[in-house]
């Protein structure tokens, strides 16, 4: 999978600019605010149709203008593939691959498989349970349709079982049976929803420790623990028991929507006691774990991209990661520093070719 160029129109700090990329390394570099993550961000929009760090389209738009286009020329099993993102106020978004415009924006995601690397993937640590869900369950589905599936069913019976709820409350009444029938369901394909990311992590976890003790070099050992309502207890029997609970609150209190995943640094929680340097190398860590599972599944080297990578790591591990990512198994990467002499110093370590982009 590589990207051959790009070329942007109001995206973002850009009224116009190309690029045409090296097939392995290239680096944006400049000072703070000069557009770098702005570009990364633009590839992002062309696997993923969407921004990573703004997820309203039109706020991608440059200001005071009303519309953007983003085209970017791939190169996929030695074939192309020209994909073209654009927004224009007050109309949807549309998304074209190869001149043609898909009906559904969602059967493009796959195509270009592609990883972030970013500052934002902090609230992954940060931030509630639901954005650990969601980075879990966004890579499950990747290569599991049937998961997401029973994922949306869910997330469907459990509005109405909260809708259900609520009308109790507001109604002062109850009626078992009918709470009974959507208890069973959501029993049924939780369950379903456990073990799958039960066995997913399983799997996942001891990818994400050896990456992170390839990046640290340390003793330090990092887990993955996941925290579950739905665990060997029949889930039928849990519900049940909240449903005191739920009433009052007029909403459902346990299930897999409440599951989280805790982080792990020396069995401590690394949102507390990891310093900002061992948090970046766990997420760094996760990420690469997520860039080889998208690897095997797709059967794609996805596309890096690496964002201010180099701050809050120490020399060591920012060597470490640009060791690992050169390995061959690694493809085109596309990095953002603010200093240009730091950058191309790293990158001529990895005697691959490259190419510096000054903004
Ligand atoms: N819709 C928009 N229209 C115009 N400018 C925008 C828009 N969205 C963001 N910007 C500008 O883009 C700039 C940020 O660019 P970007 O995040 O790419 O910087 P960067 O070079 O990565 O900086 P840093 O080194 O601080 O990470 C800011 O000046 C911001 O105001």
């Amino acid at each position: 999978m590589k990207l051959d160029s790009i070329s942007l129109i109001n995206y973002k700090s850009f009224s116009s600019a190309e690029f045409e990329f090296d097939e392995k390394i290239n680096c944006f570099v400049g000072n703070n605010g000069v557009g770098k993550t702005n570009v990364l961000d633009a590839i992002y929009h062309l696997a993923f149709a969407k921004s990573y760090f703004n997820p309203i389209t039109v706020q991608n738009i440059k200001h005071d203008e009303d519309f953007f286009v983003v085209n970017g020329n791939f190169i996929k099993n030695d074939l192309e593939e020209k994909i073209v993102v654009s927004a224009k106020k007050g109309v949807k978004r549309v998304l074209k691959r190869n001149g043609k415009i898909y009906d559904k924006i969602s059967d493009h995601i796959g195509l270009i498989p592609l990883v972030i690397i970013s500052p934002a993937d902090r609230d992954l640590i940060t931030e509630g349970s639901d954005t650990r869900r969601k980075f879990l369950d966004g890579v499950i589905s990747l290569s599991n349709s049937v998961y997401l599936n029973k994922l949306i069913t869910y997330n469907k019976l459990l509005q109405q079982r909260n809708a259900l709820l609520k009308y109790f409350y507001i109604n002062r009444t109850f009626d078992s049976d009918g709470l009974a029938v959507y208890d069973e369901q959501l029993a049924d394909l939780g369950g379903s929803i456990h073990e799958t990311r039960t066995a997913f992590l399983q799997s996942f976890t001891p990818i994400f420790r050896k990456y992170y003790q390839q990046i640290s070099r340390t003793e330090e050992v990092v887990d993955i623990f996941y925290k579950a309502d739905f665990t060997n207890e029949d889930p039928t029997q849990v519900l049940k028991n909240a449903r005191q609970k739920d009433l009052q609150l007029q909403y459902t209190s346990v299930g897999t929507h409440k599951d989280d995943l805790l982080f792990l640094l020396n069995d401590h929680p690394v949102k507390k006691y990891g310093s900002q340097g061992q948090q970046k190398s766990f997420l760094t860590a996760l990420k690469l774990a997520q860039f080889e599972f998208i690897k095997q599944e797709s059967g794609t080297v996805p596309i890096l991209l690496l964002d201010d990578i180099f701050d809050k790591l120490d020399a060591s591990r920012v060597a470490q990661i640009i060791n690992m990512v050169n390995d061959e198994q690694f493809g085109q990467l596309f990095i953002s520093d603010t200093h240009p002499e730091r950058t191309e110093e790293v990158i001529k370590q990895t005697e691959q070719s490259y190419k510096i982009f000054k903004l």
